[in-house]
């Protein structure tokens, strides 16, 4: 059986008496690509706080590459990869000076910072832009630069908070690629998404609603047990039945 390197169990939280994650359970393996689905509100950013070692849970259990939840958060973000829509790049900064910057954060050295820039720049076909402050550069290539910026240190989990909002669908489909890549060598990818084209792209999707996750299973099996032709029409039936009519 394939190494877990998340576990959860019956994890909560509670904000007075108002629950935003409800008892959820599951197991992320090694390499997997696990999309966290959910309608806005769901608790999926709440959720993935806790497990990034952000957010205190209420009650239930969780590690991370083995590190636990409530004692060890500070072992977690030293050890993920984390990269949000809101948190990313220095838009007043080039590309060469966040990759420094980020990398010296991660306590990587120079000599292994200038390294990893030359191959990051070169496999993101980034050369010609290193001097380019971030601010003048499509989406797109931030999105992608962000995250090579997010696993610079060779993390074996990277959490993705919707990393492709707002750009069209061949542009995620090359963002997936670096996704793919990574998961092929081994990291575990998490990461939530209202894209349902690129849920089709995980190994296995959970879907949340109201604190809990209603289904989790592979995007195939899902489209059967739902009766349903596309992720899209799985994500309706669960998230508002009442449409699903
Ligand atoms: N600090 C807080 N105090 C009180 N309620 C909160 C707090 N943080 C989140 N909530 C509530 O918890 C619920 C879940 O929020 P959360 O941000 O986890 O949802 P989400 O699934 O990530 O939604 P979105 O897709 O919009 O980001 C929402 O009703 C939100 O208002």
């Amino acid at each position: 059986m394939a190494e877990h390197v998340i576990e959860v169990e019956n994890l909560t939280k509670c904000f007075g008496k108002f629950c935003a994650v409800n008892k959820i359970s599951f197991t992320v393996g090694r390499g997997e690509i696990f999309g966290f689905l959910g309608a806005n509100g769901a608790g999926k950013t709440t959720a993935m706080k806790m497990l990034i070692g952000l957010l205190i849970p209420t009650s239930g259990k969780a590690t991370v590459s083995g590190f636990d939840v409530y004692r060890e958060p500070e072992s977690i973000k030293r050890n993920i990869g984390y990269m949000s829509q809101k948190f990313s790049l220095y838009e007043d900064l080039t590309v060469w000076e966040n990759i420094r910057f980020y990398g010296g954060i991660y306590g990587l050295t120079d000599a292994q910072i200038l390294e990893k820039t030359e191959s990051l720049l070169t496999r993101l076909e980034l050369e010609n832009a290193r001097n380019s402050l971030i601010s003048s550069l499509p989406l797109g290539w931030k999105q992608k630069l962000a995250f090579s910026v997010a696993v610079l240190h060779e993390p074996k989990i990277v959490f993705l908070d919707e990393p492709t909002g707002g750009v069209d669908p061949i542009t995620r489909r090359r963002f997936w690629d670096l996704i793919y890549e990574a998961s092929a060598a081994g990291v575990t990818i998490f990461v939530t998404t209202h894209y349902m084209d690129e849920a089709e792209y995980c190994d296995r999707v959970s879907i949340m609603v109201d604190g809990k996750i209603e289904a989790l299973d592979t995007p195939r099996n899902l489209k059967s047990t739902f009766q349903a032709d596309s992720m899209d029409d799985v994500f309706v039936r669960l998230v508002r039945p009442e449409k699903a009519k």
